[in-house]
């Protein structure tokens, strides 16, 4: 196939140039690229190929985030050396930002797409944020594109939705534009450093001109090793696989607290002391398990393919056990020295599904709200990485600061998420009564195991 294109920007899929000259026209600036969804995972990303390429449309339907980028300012909080980042490749016009995802589209050689895959009330999959992105990729794709999933999806969508979703809307043929499924494996708080090559990249294409084209762009991208797999559901079916592996273990470090319970020991000594040999890698009991990957990702397989799933289906019942598991925790605690439920005065300790990321989606602080408020305690919460309040409100909870807190007085204090803004609050001090009942939901308050007036339980450390 011919490299010269409409827009006259040279084309990578399909082009008849050396591999070199394609990628020095990629790292010199020649193929525009268009980035659509710039949030967590999605800004960092668009930052770096503007970084290493110059040439790079971010699209984002949020006007305020499309604003605020242009202005060269981050709209992502806890992301090390990303403020300076898009600042320096705003100002040298290496990335610009826009809403209008179409016309982005009609001037890109290459799109990449990183929006939230999400899964509806009944658990199934939600790819329509990924459809409608792809309604404005087709509307300007050309021949010799290539288009590169990102956001995680259930296998098999590049093959049976994205490239034929993208040559009909487009009137291409599937063999005249890439597809290549290349799996964020990025953490919130290490998005920059995991982008640029913490972890080995996987890419995987609807074809082998898909499969190649990734590994160049990858190649550029990424310090670390490049990965190409036998095909986009292949890659797609890595990334599942990653979250499913973490569910499914997080469900067993939280079974085997409850046998630590009933043999008094630490399951945490145990695991930490397990996990000394290589053929074990036991996780962490807590509180529960939040966010928009690890919850979600088990059902882009259940609830998408026939195959016996039981040991997932299980292991998400497990770990959807836990926020009410901790809550009881506290009831118990204060019936055991003689307080009733109702009208007891409970601090929530963070809100946020993990410490130091505002993120709520799935987040167990809700599922243990709602439990304490269903028994009639008085829930008073507090989270100084979030300014959401309302959905913890409307649960039942008194969402205040933490200034509030210290103010305040309880008859039990339950930890969700260890924010560092925590580490200085003097615990005991809260307590109405001698003892303050404290569940300590992700071993981040030990220290008060043995303390006077405490009567704590620990899970993974004695509950
Ligand atoms: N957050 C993580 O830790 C993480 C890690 C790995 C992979 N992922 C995957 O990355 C993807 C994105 O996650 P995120 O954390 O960046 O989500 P996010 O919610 O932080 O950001 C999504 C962005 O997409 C924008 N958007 C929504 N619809 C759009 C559209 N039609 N066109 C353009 N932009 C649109 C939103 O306005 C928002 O700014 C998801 O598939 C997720 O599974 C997330
Ligand atoms: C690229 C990508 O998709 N990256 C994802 C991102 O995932 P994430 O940001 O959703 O964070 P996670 O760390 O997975 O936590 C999820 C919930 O599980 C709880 N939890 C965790 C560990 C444990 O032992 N016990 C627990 O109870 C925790 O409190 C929280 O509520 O990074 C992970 C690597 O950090 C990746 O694996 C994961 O694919």
């Amino acid at each position: 196939m011919s490299d010269s294109t409409s827009q006259g920007a040279p084309a990578l899929y399909g082009s008849d140039v050396s591999t070199d000259e394609q990628r020095d026209a990629l790292t010199g600036g020649e193929v525009p690229i268009a980035v659509y969804g710039l949030g967590k995972m999605g800004l960092p990303l668009a930052s770096v190929y503007a970084d290493v390429t110059g040439n790079v449309t971010g699209v984002d339907v949020d006007p305020a985030v499309v604003e605020s980028i242009s202005a060269g300012e981050n709209h992502i909080v806890g992301e090390p050396g990303l403020s300076d980042l898009v600042e320096e490749v705003v100002d040298r016009g290496a990335l610009s930002a826009t809403t209008e995802g179409s016309t982005a589209a009609a001037d890109a050689r290459v799109h990449v797409v990183i929006v939230p895959t999400l899964v509806d009330e009944d658990s199934k999959p939600d790819l329509s944020v990924v459809e409608s992105v792809m309604a404005d990729v087709a509307a300007g794709l050309s021949a010799g594109d290539q288009v590169i999933l990102e956001s995680t999806v259930p296998p098999r969508t590049c093959r049976d939705v994205v490239a034929p979703t993208l040559a009909a809307e487009s009137g291409l043929d599937r063999e005249e534009f890439g597809v290549a499924f290349c799996p964020e494996r990025t953490s919130s708080g290490r998005a920059l450093e995991d982008i640029r090559g913490a972890y080995p990249k996987i890419v995987g294409g609807i074809d082998d001109e898909s499969t190649r084209v990734a590994e160049l762009l990858y190649g550029e991208i990424s310090s670390n090793e490049i990965v190409p797999v036998a095909d986009a559901t292949t890659a797609e079916a890595v990334k599942v696989f990653e979250g499913v592996y973490r569910d499914v273990n997080i469900a067993l470090a939280n079974e085997l607290t409850k046998h630590a319970e009933e043999l008094e020991i630490s399951v945490l000594e145990a695991i930490e002391a397990a996990n000394t040999q290589p053929f074990c890698d036991l996780h962490i009991p807590g509180a529960g398990v939040g966010g928009h990957c690890i919850p979600y990702y088990p059902h882009f397989l259940i609830q998408m393919f026939n195959a016996d799933s039981r040991l997932m289906e299980l292991s998400r019942e497990i770990n959807d056990t836990m926020p009410t598991y901790t809550a009881e925790l506290a009831l118990s605690g204060l019936a055991k020295h003689g307080k009733e439920s109702a009208g007891s005065d409970v601090l929530v300790l963070g809100l946020t599904y993990r410490a130091g990321v505002d993120e709520l989606r799935a987040t167990p602080a809700m599922g243990v709200i709602e439990r304490l408020a269903g028994a009639g305690a008085d829930v008073t919460a507090v989270d100084p990485i979030t300014d959401t309040t309302e959905p913890f409100e409307d649960a039942g909870a008194n969402v205040v600061s933490l200034d509030d807190v210290r103010e305040g007085s309880y008859d039990a204090v339950v930890l969700v998420t260890a924010q560092e803004a925590f580490e200085d609050l003097e615990i005991p001090a809260l307590a109405a009564d001698d003892p303050l009942v404290v569940v300590d939901g992700r071993q981040a308050l030990t220290e008060l195991q043995n303390e006077h007036g405490i009567y704590y339980r620990g899970i993974g450390i004695n509950a």
